[in-house]
């Protein structure tokens, strides 16, 4: 038993018991639970990841609901013990739930939240930015000035890639994938080629109508191209962004031979999940090629970086923030707590995750759904018709 954890109590006489793993930004995910008879216990313990006994420890024996975190191992213990402590409502602040072993939440008949999305701007936008710091080599220049070593302009200084008429490349064309192709594309003039299972229509019609806006004001159009693998991908593009789920399909995704086919002054941008790149090959073929560049904001085993990666110059690293705004922050503590929420007064599931915007209007009350509960069908919960 790990030993008892620091907690905030929020509404210490309410009905319901709804514990969050972390603090998180904003008061009104606290509001909207308290306001429906919730006491709600905020981790405050000053440990980045809880281990499963400090969970179990803070789950106790009588809970409804938590709300966890992307770094906590949400397997079949922790599921054990909330199911034992009464609670059937779990909710990750994140979209992304490879942390969590689904099926074993089904067993205990446990509904499984994330927040999509909210944060799909957001994270399209720091992709967007990691690609551009990265072809400008905006990093080693700001270092190059702080260091004293600027002595004047020079034809060669910091030399680095054109974006416009270029082709920009997305692997996992969903919410964030899209967003960021449609960045790329409209911002900076790029022609797009993603490979995704399933076809991104939405996006295809997106760049064809900017480039026939385009074509009439006689400029050069852009182009679009569904790749039939993810390799043609890798070969065409000038800047490659990884967006898919992280499973079992797409674990090292991007590997030592996918590395190989890439152009040799590429840009390689992941904001996805760590393991979709194998990421000890990666800093092998940054050593071997210094003109391909790189900007990762997730890692394959975070916290860590593997051997020599923060070594490279060709390397931009920043530590998983492509979701960090605050109206974005603040939206996914409101989905997550919602979803716990909702399963605790028995809503039913929101139609349509990708449109989660009505639960984000502070001016008026959420609807009484749940915003995204990924085993709904599994667990027999029904879709509201809202
Ligand atoms: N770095 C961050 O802070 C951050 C923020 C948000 C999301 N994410 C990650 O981004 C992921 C995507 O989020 P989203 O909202 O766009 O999800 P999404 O479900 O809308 O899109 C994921 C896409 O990946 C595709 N895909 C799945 N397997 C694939 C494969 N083998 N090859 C190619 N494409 C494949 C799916 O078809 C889907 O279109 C999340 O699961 C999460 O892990 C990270
Ligand atoms: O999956 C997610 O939502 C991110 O990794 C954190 O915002």
């Amino acid at each position: 038993m790990a030993k008892p954890v620091q907690i905030e109590v929020w509404n210490p006489n309410g009905k319901y018991r709804v514990v969050s793993t972390k603090p998180m930004p904003g008061t009104r995910w606290i509001n909207l639970l308290i306001q429906q008879d919730c006491r709600v216990e905020i981790c405050t313990q000053n440990k980045t990841i809880l281990s499963v006994e400090d969970i179990i420890a803070l789950i106790g024996d009588n809970c409804d609901g938590v709300i966890g975190q992307l770094t906590e191992d949400w397997g079949d213990a922790l599921f054990s013990a909330l199911s034992k402590a009464g609670g059937k409502a779990f909710s990750n602040m994140a979209v992304g739930y490879n942390n969590v072993d689904v099926n074993a939440a089904n067993r205990y008949g446990v509904a499984v939240g994330n927040t999509p999305g909210v944060l799909t701007e957001t994270t399209a936008e720091l992709a967007a930015t990691l690609s551009v710091a990265a072809a400008r080599r905006i990093v080693e220049a700001d270092e190059f000035m702080r260091g004293g070593l600027y002595e004047g302009w020079l034809p060669h200084l910091f030399v680095g890639n054109l974006l416009k008429g270029q082709t920009v490349g997305v692997i996992g064309a969903g919410r964030i994938g899209s967003a960021y192709a449609r960045m790329m594309v409209e911002g900076f003039k790029m022609n797009l080629i993603y490979y995704d299972l399933y076809q991104a229509t939405r996006l295809e019609k997106f760049v064809t109508a900017y480039g026939q806006f385009l074509k009439a004001n006689g400029e050069q159009p852009v182009t679009w191209k569904r790749a039939s693998s993810m390799d043609e991908v890798l070969r065409e593009a000038d800047v490659i962004s990884l967006h898919p789920v992280l499973d079992k399909t797409t674990y090292h995704l991007v590997n030592k031979e996918s590395l190989a086919v890439m152009k040799k002054e590429a840009i390689l941008v992941n904001c996805s999940r760590g393991p979709v790149i194998d990421e000890v090959a990666l800093v092998e073929h940054l050593k071997a090629n210094p003109m391909f560049r790189v900007g990762l904001d997730v890692f394959e085993d975070e916290p860590y970086m593997k051997p020599g990666l923060a070594d490279m110059k060709n390397a931009i690293v920043v530590p998983h923030i492509a979701s960090a705004s605050k109206w974005t922050r603040e939206g996914m503590a409101t989905l997550a707590a919602l979803n716990v929420l909702g399963k605790i007064k028995g809503y039913p599931i929101w139609s349509n995750p990708n449109s989660v915007e009505a639960f984000l209007d502070e001016n008026s009350p959420p609807p009484a759904a749940c915003p995204s509960i990924v085993n709904a069908k599994a667990i027999g919960l029904p879709v509201s018709k809202l």
